[in-house]
């Protein structure tokens, strides 16, 4: 069998199980455990500090595990017969050789990992970089350099890829490239793992999400899931007697709490139901508003309590 053909992408999951890294004192990964599946573009959420990249490195055999493993098609990373035909990673984009055309640096890494020259063309072209090929990598954009780092990790045409914050500091038009770009990896049948501190920036590219906050798991759920259980409007009402009317909500199924200025916020109910409820018992609604919670703020809500430092209050 050729590995390095173009035919059927190799389909791989990521196995991470028990995982944990220690530096000195610091856990800085707990005991770890998911999935990433082939066919899907899977969200590695987390604030700065929650251990992300330090899950990658050890996925990617760049750090070693103190407890677990994380396996690629079963396999560790070192255990891997050539690591490039099956997961390409792409960790720090400024890590690009600027003396060296694009060519050149692709070329390079090509020859010292066994892989046929005739990727290059490949890669460039599948990245939007061949007109630029010849020029020194050191003159690229960042928005370039990041293509060129996402061409470098597609060199052995593998079945799982892996992206650390691959859209920081990009300008709009970078970050929808790399989006689509993630998009149609998956869509191909190769196992993507992005990671990101942003819940928007999964919203609009991951089928699944796996949250972590100091190092533990807090959610392993699919985006669909997420987004139905998390962006479910509340109602924001006033009214002439808020705890009169509040107990009838709760008694007609609803879960209610106290607002700014006597307000209330209602969920379980729509807001035609708490107009209804209100005009049976004669109560006043003086507003009755829908509030729609962001994902960001469902984010920010399940990994608040993860937080390494909270930002003092004045
Ligand atoms: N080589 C190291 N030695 C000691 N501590 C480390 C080392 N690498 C990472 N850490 C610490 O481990 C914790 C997790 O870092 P990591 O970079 O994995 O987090 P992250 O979720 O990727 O965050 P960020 O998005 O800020 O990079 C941090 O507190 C960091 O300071």
């Amino acid at each position: 069998m050729n590995l390095l053909s173009s035919g059927p992408v190799r389909t791989h999951r990521i196995d991470v199980r028990g995982l944990t890294k220690k530096y000195g004192p610091a856990t800085v990964v707990d005991n770890l455990s998911f999935t990433v599946e082939p066919g899907h573009v899977t969200g590695f959420l987390g604030p700065n500090g929650a251990g992300k990249s330090t899950t990658m490195k050890m996925i990617l055999g760049l750090a070693a595990p103190t407890q677990g493993s994380a396996t690629i098609g079963g396999l560790h990373y070192h255990d891997l017969p050539v690591p490039l035909v099956h997961v390409g990673a792409l960790l720090d984009a400024g890590a690009v050789h600027g003396s060296r055309t694009a060519h050149d640096h692709l070329l390079a890494l090509a020859a010292s990992n066994g892989l046929p020259a005739g990727r290059v063309g490949a890669v460039l072209e599948r990245t939007g970089l061949t007109s630029v090929a010849r020029k020194h990598a050191g003159e690229f954009s960042l928005g370039m350099r990041q293509r060129l780092g996402i061409a470098a990790a597609l060199l052995g045409d593998p079945g799982v890829l892996i992206f650390d914050e691959p859209v920081n500091g990009l300008d709009p038009e970078g970050i929808r490239w790399i989006r689509g770009f993630m998009r149609s990896l998956a869509r191909e049948g190769r196992a993507v793992l992005v990671s990101s501190h942003l819940m928007s920036e999964m919203a609009q590219t991951a089928d699944h999400l796996v949250v972590i906050g100091r190092g533990r798991l807090i959610a392993d759920t699919s985006m669909t899931d997420f987004m139905a259980a998390n962006s479910e409007g509340t109602s924001l009402v006033r009214c002439s007697e808020p705890a009169v009317f509040a107990r009838m909500l709760t008694a007609a199924g609803a879960t209610v709490r106290d607002g700014l200025e006597s307000s209330l916020v209602v969920a379980g109910l729509t807001g035609a139901e708490i107009g209804r409820l209100a005009a049976y018992n004669d109560i006043v609604l003086s507003e009755l508003a829908p509030q729609q919670a962001s994902l960001e703020d469902a984010f920010m809500e399940l990994t608040k309590d993860s937080l390494e430092y909270l930002g003092a209050t004045s």
